[in-house]
């Protein structure tokens, strides 16, 4: 059976008859049943991982700054009481049954292999200096082996790696992770010199050394550039291209994050969702042809309606990092953005109504992809179906690798 035949509602057959059935079953509001869960999903314990405090016009931000000051009080892990989940043996549990399809496949030692390299080759970089057994608890390498199910080699594998956990560590070390030396007022500075290690700039003879030193100086930066040049091994040069493109919206993202956390901003929902759609999960999503060792066509990739596709699903991988993120980003001492935050800040509800209404959120966008990508494959090249179906597959590797990585579950 192809990728892509596992997208839509499987009894039945024909691609047509399929498109209607999933169009109708959405127009008539019924709930097609999930496809099957994965293990350690389905468990509902309520979590109080939002706050309470004053309402009103002008206190988010002073929730912000009493959240902070809470937790450094509060001391690692801590937090008042009732108000996280944050005893370990709880963490991760609190995400609701989730509307996304299943990992594909388990290949433990696929994964391993790729996982011993890519913190063989993030220490050789530099980043994650110190804290490589946290990389290496993390299992990047799992992640790549469940959202890309149609490789099986560990080299393109491992390329695919390097750029997330490069991405990643410009998140940790420029943006949201004090304690690895992040600082709001260096952001802008730091992410334009990051995109110089994507995208070289072409500077006169005599500045270029300096320039050079500056890409050498920096462990995340050293880390962009490697893994750019390792993906160019497998991807043609309009796939390097999407992925630069994708990782400077990324950055702006980063750089919106920065801002609200300087100015003590919450976002609204909206404006959140938005955000997520830009500091989210696609420079990786993006990768699935390369890494499927095919090429979807620049021209295809940059169709509205496929656009409009891939970038509903990739909000969706990443509110269930901030699902299965919560408990770590309450327990962080650094001020942390998450939906069901943002969704309980904006509609006075609790911790708990606001998880809920977050996976409901991912659940409605899941939905429409899946409506979205049936369309597509209707009359998309072999390629785009392809593409599609490796963008669903990438979904259930994601939720399935954020359902037990210790990154989130408090190994
Ligand atoms: C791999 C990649 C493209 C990451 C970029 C965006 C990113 C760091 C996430 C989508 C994860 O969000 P968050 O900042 O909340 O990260 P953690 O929860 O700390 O893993």
């Amino acid at each position: 059976m192809s990728l892509l035949s596992r997208i839509t509602a499987p009894t039945a057959p024909h691609d047509v008859a399929r498109l209607v059935a999933t169009l109708l079953a959405h127009r008539q509001g019924a709930r097609p049943s999930a496809p099957a869960t994965l293990p350690g999903t389905a468990a509902r314990r309520a979590g109080g991982a939002l706050p309470t405090g004053p309402t009103g016009l002008g206190t988010s931000a002073a929730r912000l700054a009493a959240r902070k000051a809470a937790r450094e009080a509060a001391g690692p892990g801590g937090g008042p009481a009732g108000d996280a989940p944050s005893a370990p043996a709880e963490r991760g549990s609190g995400v609701p049954p989730l509307y996304c399809p299943p990992a594909l496949r388990d290949d433990p030692v696929l994964a391993q292999e790729v996982n011993d390299r890519l913190v063989g080759w993030a220490e050789e970089t530099g980043i994650y200096a110190g804290r490589l057994d946290r990389v290496r608890a993390a299992d990047f390498g799992r992640l790549m082996m469940l959202a890309h199910p149609d490789s099986d080699d560990p080299d393109r594998l491992l390329a695919a790696g390097k750029c997330a956990l490069a991405e990643w560590a410009t998140d940790d070390y420029y943006c949201d992770d004090e304690t690895a030396g992040s600082r709001t007022e260096l952001l802008g500075s730091q992410l334009g010199l990051a995109y110089t290690a994507v995208d070289p700039a072409g500077l006169p003879v005599r500045y270029a050394p300096a320039l050079e030193k500056e890409m050498r100086d920096d462990p995340v930066r050293v880390a962009l550039r490697s893994a750019l040049a390792h993906l160019a091994r497998y991807a043609e040069p309009s796939q390097v291209n999407r992925l630069r493109h994708e990782i400077a919206v990324l950055f702006v993202g980063y750089g919106q994050e920065g801002s609200w956390r300087a100015r003590g901003h919450m976002p609204s929902v909206h404006e959140y969702l938005a955000h997520r759609q830009i500091n989210s999960f696609l420079p990786c999503i993006a990768l699935a042809d390369a890494v499927g060792g095919y090429a979807l066509g620049a021209t295809e990739y940059a169709d509205p309606r496929v656009r409009r596709a891939v970038t509903t699903a990739a909000t969706a991988a990443t509110l269930v990092n901030d699902l299965y993120s919560m408990t770590k980003e309450h327990d962080s001492s650094d001020v942390e953005f998450n939906l069901p935050l943002v969704v309980a800040e904006e509609e006075r509800c609790s911790p708990r109504e606001a998880v809920e209404r977050s996976a409901e959120i991912h659940d409605e966008l899941v939905h429409a992809f899946e409506t979205q990508a049936a369309a597509l494959a209707l009359t998309g090249s072999p390629q785009l179906r392809r593409f599609l179906a490796g963008v669903w597959a990438w979904l259930g590797g994601n939720r399935e690798w954020h359902s037990g990585s210790s990154r989130y579950n408090g190994a």
